[in-house]
Order: structure tokens, then sequence, then C-alpha cells
């Protein structure tokens, strides 16, 4: 399968190679390096020019293909955490529902890879194979268009193929890597409305910049501008914008959650904290029958 990528998407800045059953696909230019992987078409580093690393990937990962990677930016895609038929929409399938939708769990194929202007793009894309149909059996085509340019572009198109309308819900489910989680001002959430997981899903206004506590786990509503991580530790500040991408989650599984997970050391959760550009709960989307929606990220860091 190397041999014949290289072939056909052969591209001076884009490099695959294998890590244990997974396809890596590694961007290098004169704005930094990404690399990607095709099981989730999750994304797994961003590094700008002379600057640090921003995503966060767990050293105790699995690149067996049998669970998403922990960490990075998995794709949550057409639902965004446990499937709530109520808000969505009832179908026999659900039961076959697993959490944050189908795509993280599948092997995407590269679409392609090209110079757009002095950035570098790769597409890769998810179509429905027997898996996936068990737990959503409509149509759709899937794809995620990574460009690494001044900041790094990620952009989510999902098209229904299908003759009827159905909800999507959906995230960017990034892990940021940061000097110090607690404590962590993240501007831009100010005046909003969040639905706090952490106090039985109660809504609150966010009055000031957040303060990251740990454990923590919200949901901003209504919420399209840009946040700002301070990443104070690491002397940057990290930017994310986002383009109709009406949520955004924060979340850190603090001590007592990051012991609950087999792929994470326990240790971790003080290095990283999820901030997902989303569009969740009430934000969730009707996607009609034969039409597309796109949902951007972009990432910088100062
Ligand atoms: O193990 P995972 O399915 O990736 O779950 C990790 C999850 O933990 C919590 O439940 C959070 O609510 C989710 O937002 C997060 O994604």
């Amino acid at each position: 399968m190397l041999d014949e990528l290289k072939q056909r998407f052969s591209h001076p800045d884009v490099r695959f190679h294998q890590k244990d059953q997974l396809l890596m696909i590694e961007l290098n230019n004169r704005y930094g390096s990404t690399t990607l992987t095709n099981h989730g078409g999750t994304l797994l580093s961003y590094i700008p020019a002379g600057g640090d690393e921003v995503i966060w990937v767990s050293e105790t990962a699995l690149y067996d293909g049998s669970k998403p990677v922990r960490g990075g930016v998995p794709v949550c895609w057409p639902w965004f955490g446990p499937y709530d038929p109520q808000a969505l929409g009832a179908d026999p399938s659900d039961a076959a529902k697993k959490g944050h939708g189908v795509a993280r769990y599948e092997f995407w194929q590269v679409a392609s890879a090209r110079s757009v202007g002095d950035a570098t793009e790769v597409v890769l894309q998810l179509e429905p194979n027997d898996s996936i149909r068990q737990a959503w059996p409509l149509p759709f085509e899937l794809k995620l268009i990574v460009t690494l340019g001044e900041k790094l572009t990620m952009e989510l198109v999902g098209k229904n193929c299908s003759e009827r309308d159905w909800m999507v819900s959906e995230a960017f489910h990034t892990y940021f890597r940061v000097g110090q989680a607690e404590n962590l001002v993240i501007e831009g959430l100010e005046n909003a409305t969040y639905v706090d997981k952490d106090r039985d899903g109660q809504r609150f206004t966010q009055e000031d910049p957040l303060h990251l506590e740990l454990p923590m786990e919200r949901i901003y509503l209504d919420q399209q501008g840009t946040v700002v991580l301070d990443d104070s530790a690491n002397q940057r500040k990290i930017v994310m914008e986002k383009v109709n991408s009406a949520s955004t989650v924060v979340w850190n599984p603090g001590p007592e959650g990051a012991r609950g997970f087999a792929d994470m050391p326990d240790d971790q959760y003080a290095h990283m904290v999820c901030v997902e550009a989303a569009n969740a709960l009430d934000n969730a989307y009707a996607l009609k029958a034969g039409e597309s929606h796109s949902m951007k990220m972009v990432i910088a860091s100062k």
C-alpha cells in the first residue's frame, strides 16, 4: 500500500510511512510540519516553524487500529458524544452507535496531495462500509481537508447522499499540549452560555475569561468567535479560529478521570486540554438530502 500511495500522491512536501497498523501522512514545508493518520482521519502533530508541538498525543496511545489514537484531533461525526435519539432522530441502528460518531473508528482514504499557493494540502475521505452501515445506514461522503500554511487549517465537509434529511452534531476534538493545564486561561468564551457536565448539565453564563479547573467538561453554545489558550508556561498563545462552528467544548479529565483511561499516563491530564470546535447539543443542524456542510478550524501559535 505504501509504494502505491507514494506513487499516486507524489509531492515534495508529503511523506508516507507506517506506524504499527496505521498509515502516517507527514507534511513539511516552510511553515512547519503536521502529521495525520488514516485511522479516524486524526491529525497527530502540528509544529509551526520555529515553534513547539501544539498537539497532545498520549505516550501510551495504541496504533493498532483497535481504537482511536488517544490524543490528536479526532473527528467526531455525524454525532458528538453519546448518540441522542431524541435530539438527532431515532433509528433501528441506535444500539450499534458508539461514542462520538463513526468517523474516528474507521480507516480513511487519501484523496489528494497538492500545493495551494505556498501551502500544502492533503485531503482524506471516508465512505460508507459495512461496519459503518451497522451504526449509520445512510449514505454520505465525508472529507477532511488539511492545509499547512502560515496557520494550520482543518476543514470537515459532510455530504448527505441519502433521500432524507438528518441531524448532525460534530467536533474537531482537539487535544492541545499545554505547559500547565491547571488555571490555564482561555479567552473568547465570555458571555456564552455553557452546559456544565460536571454540574448535572445545568446551564450557566461565562462571565470572565475561563480559568481551567480539573476536571472540567463544558459545552459552550452559540459561540462562533476565536478562542485563545494562554499557554504562558510555554510562553505562547494558541489561537483557534472557527468557521461554521457554533459550539466550543472544553474538557480535561482531571486526575481521577485520567486514571480511568488505559491509554493515558496518570499524570498527563496536567499537560493537556481539549478545546473543540464543534456543533453540539442545541447547535446540531439539519443536513438536508443532497446537501453538504463545512466546518473549519484554524490553529496558530504565537
Ligand atoms: O475514550 P473516549 O471515547 O475517547 O472518551 C473520552 C471522552 O471522555 C469524556 O466522556 C468526555 O465527555 C468526552 O468528550 C471525551 O471524548
